[in-house]
């Protein structure tokens, strides 16, 4: 029924939004949906027919008439035919009688000379090229037997190829546009007869069950084979197989071909690329230039579904009208239940029986859902059947009215993406090593370069002080010789001057020496000589003299080159300097550079470091969303098992009472066989282990650790199942050590106190109440809180179910005698009493449950003489609830209160209490009344035993 339902809601909203792609079976695909920008690859399919309607996701419905046939000659010789074709208008005139006649519009009208080749571009190439693009699509024949729907969908043309029919056609397609490399085509083919479904591949296969996804309504068929197809070759031996298949089997049968259904199922899966658009567009751009661009692994699934009908003569007209309906589902339930559906659609009926047929279930789909399809309506001409061929031509056009809502389907391949993410954080931890190296090598070589600088500095500096030194030393020896040289100037300059004076005299005393001769004759040859003498003297002081200047003048020259030498030696000592400035200046500016360049490579690894750390988070993120898809997956699976033996029990339970009911013609026939003795399944053991071999193989697959490790995750969903298998575990007494070993009970724990969420409190509390009834596990409960926790959550929520699993658990330590003071310590017996608010009849068994358990430890207690004083659980005020409460409730929740108020009553410390509470009458009921033997003999001995009851009692 939900199911059902589901499908009603999305007829609904497909109606509302009917999709604006290309039309069917008289369309090209020029118009594509807005979502989808891809298109078919090189070479793709065109439909060469005008695209006259927008309605795209209308079924399409063809009409072909078969030729005249042998057996149609003789009959008809004096009639004409009983249809007339106007292919130009798309129309069909349907001849009544020479009078009347009714005209019908199609999308596409086949001629008797039509060719195989123009009916599968007309009717089946638009739903093939869907198919490609990730649309699921249906091409099914319906007609009259023999008026040619295996001869349009099913012929092989293994001679001819242009004989070849649609499903051969379509494989062709789909192989050639496809590509093996990334691209995968599988194909299954099946027989359906008489609600029976036959694998044609593996013809031992019978009776397989349909399942149906509960979340998307999708349709499968898990126990068929699927075969995987390698070329167009294959493909052929397949559907040859297929129908060698169908041919032996209704002969075994003892049926015809016409009274069954045949079921082509292609399954496409192509692998595409898509650009990441929202979640990992921060991934894309994390990325640096040097990695290649980012994209989404998406995966496209469809199917296609070639349908060759069965006769449908045999449904009579009255299919859809409901006249003799009995007798034709009797036939053929499949055809009747396919007509009220296509009747309940083309007429927007409230309700779509598409439940009541294995044939409507499979193609649910395919009228009013989300494949495209087209539907090819076959006839014949002979006036004989008019009044089949008129059935046949109202069923094409009341499927003509339907609107499919077309849907790509397209998922992300988590897998793959985990995969590329991998080596995608490989590449950034190489391509930071590498960087590292590179940063490495130029810091090196800057060290070196920095070396060898200062290596010359210290060389140039060197130099220039021993330069610095020559020159200084020269400076002083050349000072000294100038200092030198002017005094040997200026002793020069004196004795030029002495020599001055000498002449001077020696003139004065020659003038003297002349006068004197005047005076003097003998003086005058003296004077002569003397003259003489002196003059040479004189040339001869000249001449010195005159040496000596020449010598000044040289000395002069020497003083001037050697100034100049001293001044050109002060300009190379300035170029010097400057030059070792300049190579200061250089190495500070290179120190800087090396410095910058080190502190942007550090930023560089840091970001790196950043870039890794968010790329593991996501890894992790996407390897725990794998984790929780695959448990889902196996619960799924689960789910998948479990319909399959509900499904199974249905189908044997429904053949048993069919059996019963057959008449003996019928029963000869019956494609039941051996089932008719198949004793029915016990149903629930049978699930119970199927769940059970589920769970320990998750166990086993997944690994316990990993499931413990997604108690942490950040997704609340993938948190909440995990809790969910843990529980599942926990029930079995054999996982409750792994689980505590592996850190779930401390995980569980964390858990409840952490999380604000309703549903994880439910659920923990659950898991908690499993493993609390071990021994063990309640000690360790205890000793790390979990009694607080629970008695904390309890005060906090009113939801019945959180509460029905927090006094579950709270029972079970209720149970355990050690831990009696401390589970009233810890607020254990307050929290069950205040759930009893909850006024739900489920919570309070449990805390009915929780009192027994604990009064029947104290009467242990007491019996074995270590408990002493009045009961732990009357202090805290439970004896007036379980007084007033104990004839208020279900006889399930009574039974635990008469166990808990008998269990007190044997401790004479209590005695006062039941007195004061009127508790002493209640006993009596018990010891009256009770249903139960044990507790009508308890309720007497503490009445007859007590001195303090048996006063009240003699009272009364
Ligand atoms: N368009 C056609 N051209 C030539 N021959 C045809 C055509 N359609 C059908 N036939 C012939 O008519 C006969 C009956 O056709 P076919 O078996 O395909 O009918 P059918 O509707 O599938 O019958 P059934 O419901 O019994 O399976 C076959 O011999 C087939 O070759």
């Amino acid at each position: 029924m939900a199911s059902t339902n589901y499908h009603r809601a999305s007829l609904r909203s497909e109606r509302q939004i009917p999709t604006a792609r290309g039309s069917v079976a008289n369309a090209s695909v020029r118009t594509k949906p807005a979502s989808s920008k891809r298109s078919v690859a090189a070479g793709s399919l065109r439909a060469s027919i005008d695209d006259e309607n927008a309605d795209s996701g209308r079924v399409r419905v063809a009409v072909r008439l078969r030729p005249k046939n042998a057996e149609d000659f003789p009959f008809d010789a004096d009639f004409t035919d009983c249809v007339e074709l106007q292919p130009e208008l798309n129309r069909l005139k349907l001849r009544k009688n020479n009078w009347s006649s009714e005209s019908y519009k199609f999308d596409e009208v086949f001629t008797e000379s039509a060719s195989q080749r123009r009916v599968y571009e007309a009717v089946a190439k638009p739903v093939v090229e869907s198919i490609l693009e990730g649309y699921n699509g249906t091409v099914m024949a319906y007609g009259q037997t023999g008026t040619g729907k295996t001869y349009t969908v099913g012929r092989l043309g293994k001679d001819d190829p242009s004989e070849r029919g649609i499903m051969v056609r379509a494989l062709e397609d789909i192989i050639a546009n496809t590509n093996s490399n990334f691209d995968s085509v599988a194909v299954s083919y099946l027989q359906l007869y008489l609600e029976s479904v036959q694998d044609l591949l593996a013809p031992e296969k019978t009776n397989i069950p349909i399942v149906e996804d509960p979340k998307t309504g999708e349709v499968s068929l898990p126990g068929a084979s699927l075969v995987e197809i390698r070329d167009l070759d294959h493909s052929l031996e397949l559907l040859q197989i297929g129908e060698a298949n169908r041919y032996a089997a209704n002969t075994k049968l003892n049926t015809e071909s016409s009274r069954s259904h045949a079921i082509l199922v292609v399954h496409v899966r192509r692998s595409l690329k898509k650009k990441e658009e929202n979640d990992a567009s921060s991934l894309a751009s994390a990325l640096n230039g040097d990695l290649p661009s980012f994209s989404m692994p998406i995966v496209q699934k469809s199917k296609l579904l070639v349908v060759d009908l069965a006769g449908s003569e045999r449904i009579d007209k009255s299919g859809s009208e409901g006249h003799m309906l009995e007798e034709a589902k009797f036939i053929n339930l499949s055809l009747t239940s396919l007509g009220k559906c296509i009747n309940a659609l083309a007429e927007n009926g409230p309700h779509i029986p598409t439940r009541d047929s294995k044939l409507t279930r499979l193609l649910r789909d395919s009228f009013g859902g989300t494949a495209r399809t087209s539907l090819i309506i076959t006839i014949g001409p002979s006036a004989r059947h008019y009044s089949e061929t008129a059935s046949t031509i109202m069923f094409g056009q009341r499927a003509m009215k339907i609107v499919n809502t077309i849907k790509l389907k397209e998922e992300v391949d988590y897998e793959s993406l985990c995969r590329r993410l991998e080596y995608q954080i490989d590449y950034l931890t190489s391509d930071m090593d590498r960087q590292q190296k590179l940063r490495d090598t130029e810091k090196e070589q800057m060290e070196k370069k920095l070396k060898a600088y200062e290596v010359s500095l210290t060389d140039a500096e060197k130099k220039l002080v021993v330069k610095s030194e020559d020159f200084e030393k020269e400076k002083i020896h050349l000072e000294l010789k100038i200092k030198s040289l002017l005094e040997e100037l200026n002793t020069q300059k004196g004795e030029n001057n002495h020599l001055f004076e000498e002449v001077v005299r020696l003139e004065t005393c020659l003038k003297q020496s002349k006068q004197h001769q005047l005076e003097n004759s003998t003086y005058q040859k003296i004077l002569a000589d003397t003259t003489q003498m002196y003059e040479k003297k004189i040339t001869e002081l000249l001449k010195h003299l005159e040496d000596k200047n020449s010598h000044y003048s040289t000395l002069e020259a020497q003083m001037t080159e050697m100034q100049q030498q001293l001044n050109d030696n002060q300009k190379l000592l300035q170029i010097k300097e400057k030059v070792i400035d300049e190579l200061q200046q250089e190495m500070s500016k290179l120190n800087k550079e090396a410095e910058s360049k080190i502190q942007s490579l550090e930023a560089q690894k840091n970001e790196l470091l950043l870039r890794k750390e968010s790329l593991n988070k996501e890894l992790k993120a996407l390897q725990e969303k794998l984790l929780y898809e695959e448990m889902q997956r196996r619960t799924l699976e689960d789910d998948i098992v479990k319909s399959k033996n509900a499904l199974n029990d249905h189908s044997t339970e429904l053949e048993y009472k069919r059996s019963h009911q057959m008449d003996s013609s019928i029963r000869s026939a019956s494609v039941l066989g051996g089932a008719l003795n198949t004793p029915k399944p016990n149903k629930s053991r049978e699930t119970i282990s199927t769940q059970r071999d589920t769970i320990s193989k998750i166990f086993e697959e997944v690994g316990l650790s990993n499931i413990v490790g997604l108690l942490k995750s950040e997704d609340l969903d993938v948190q909440i199942h995990a809790v969910k298998m843990i529980a599942n575990l926990a029930a079995e007494d054999m996982n409750q050590e792994k689980i505590v070993e592996e850190g779930g009970l401390d995980a569980l724990l964390t858990l409840l106190e952490s999380s604000e969420n309703t549903s994880i409190h439910r659920v923990t509390a659950g898991a908690l109440a499993n493993l609390a009834m071990n021994g063990l596990n309640q000690d360790l409960i205890m000793s790390k809180g979990g009694a607080r926790l629970l008695a904390h959550i309890a005060s906090r929520t009113d939801d019945p179910q959180t509460l029905r699993m927090v006094a579950g658990a709270i029972a079970n330590l209720c149970g355990n005698e050690k831990l009696r003071m401390m589970l009233k310590e810890d607020g254990g017996i307050k929290a069950l009493l205040g759930m009893v608010r909850s006024g739900n009849n489920d919570v309070i068994a449990q805390i009915a449950r929780g009192m027994a358990n604990f009064a029947k430890c104290e009467s242990r207690g007491i019996k074995q003489g270590y408990k002493r004083g009045r009961s732990l659980l009357i202090e805290d005020g439970a004896l007036n609830w379980m007084i007033s409460s104990s004839t208020t409730f279900s006889a399930p929740i009574r039974r635990h209160i008469e166990l808990a108020l008998c269990h007190l009553a044997q401790n004479e410390d209590n005695a006062r209490d039941f007195v004061s509470n009127g508790g002493v009458k209640e006993l009596v009921r018990i010891s009256q009344e009770s249903s139960r033997e044990d507790m009508r003999n308890l309720a007497s001995k503490a009445l007859n035993s007590n001195p303090t009851f048996l006063a009240e009692t003699r009272g009364v």
